[in-house]
């Protein structure tokens, strides 16, 4: 297989946090998402990535290079967005439109303008008069418009509304139907990574607790509701966590095939990424 970015044993030590041994692959032509809580370490590893902080120990290697910061050609092939603007705030779009021709050699204003109406900016404002969703757009759209072939986006979904948060999954989409092209998003939006997603990084204290395909996830996890006497009968090699209350438990595993061929008298509910990911970090 392809892939558009190896992560090989990135570390990286704060005073109070540190990112450990952090190794994942994202495969061409696929939508990765990252998922974690806050403060887990998703804008680390980003920035990480695209070497915008120096990593202790680890190597990364994107688009085929691990020497990113020498190699502008791999740079125009990145579209990113980070959760903070970083366009003049004096800047109306259509100025950004002249200055990203300077940027991105192949800058595409009328792919740009295209955007600009989808999304519904204002080119009467300037950036300050903007509110925080439309920057948000702003920068996807700038990011979408220079033919890139790998979008690292950070967040970019979380503060819109629905209905622009699906139409721009759909762009995502629309944009990896050509299989030189891959996206790596991070999100707390559990249900937007369902919807576009074909894997999922699940990060917890700087660490990687699972890096898989999405379909295989929900395939082989699933949820199983039992008493709490009958929990030391399960084969502890499948529990991925377990919850209990006042009528019983309930125990995420994580093969539920094999569980079933064990034990025909279970019952194993279909599950989310959203439980799976409660599971591993509040289970007990
Ligand atoms: N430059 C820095 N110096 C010291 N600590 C830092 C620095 N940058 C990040 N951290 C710490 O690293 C930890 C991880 O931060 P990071 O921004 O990667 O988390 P995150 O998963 O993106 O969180 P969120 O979902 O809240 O954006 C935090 O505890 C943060 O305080």
């Amino acid at each position: 297989m392809d892939y558009a970015i190896e992560l090989d044993g990135v570390t990286k030590q704060y005073a109070n946090f540190s990112l450990k041994d952090v190794s994942f692959k994202v495969p061409k032509g696929s939508i990765m998402g990252f998922v974690g809580e806050n403060g887990a370490g998703k804008t680390t590893t980003l920035k990480a990535i695209l070497n915008l902080i120096r990593m202790d120990k680890g190597n990364v290697t994107i688009l085929g290079t691990n020497r990113i910061q020498e190699d502008c050609n791999i740079k125009e092939q990145i579209g990113v967005v980070f959760d903070e603007s970083y366009f003049h705030e004096n800047l109306n779009v259509n100025q950004i439109s002249k200055i990203m021709k300077h940027v991105y050699k192949n800058w595409q204003p009328a792919e740009f303008d295209m955007y600009v109406k989808k999304f519904r900016l204002p080119t009467d404002k300037v950036v300050k008069e903007y509110s925080s969703g439309m920057k948000m757009k702003l920068s996807i759209a700038v990011a979408l418009s220079h033919k890139a072939r790998l979008l690292i986006l950070d967040e970019a979904t979380s503060g819109l509304d629905p209905v622009i948060r699906d139409e721009i999954l759909d762009i995502f989409l629309e944009f990896i139907q050509d299989e030189n092209n891959t996206i790596l998003l991070s999100s707390h939006i559990t249900s937007d990574l369902e919807k576009v997603a074909d894997y999922i990084t699940f990060i917890h204290q700087g660490q990687i607790v699972f890096s898989e395909s999405k379909d295989e996830l929900i395939y082989q996890y699933g949820v199983v509701h039992c008493k709490k006497e009958e929990l030391s009968s399960l084969n502890k090699k499948h529990i991925v966590g377990v919850r209990t209350n006042q009528f019983g438990c309930d125990v995420m595993v994580n093969n539920k095939k094999e569980l079933l061929r064990e034990r025909k008298d279970l019952t194993v509910d279909n599950t989310t990424i959203e439980e799976i990911i409660l599971f591993k970090v509040r289970g007990e």
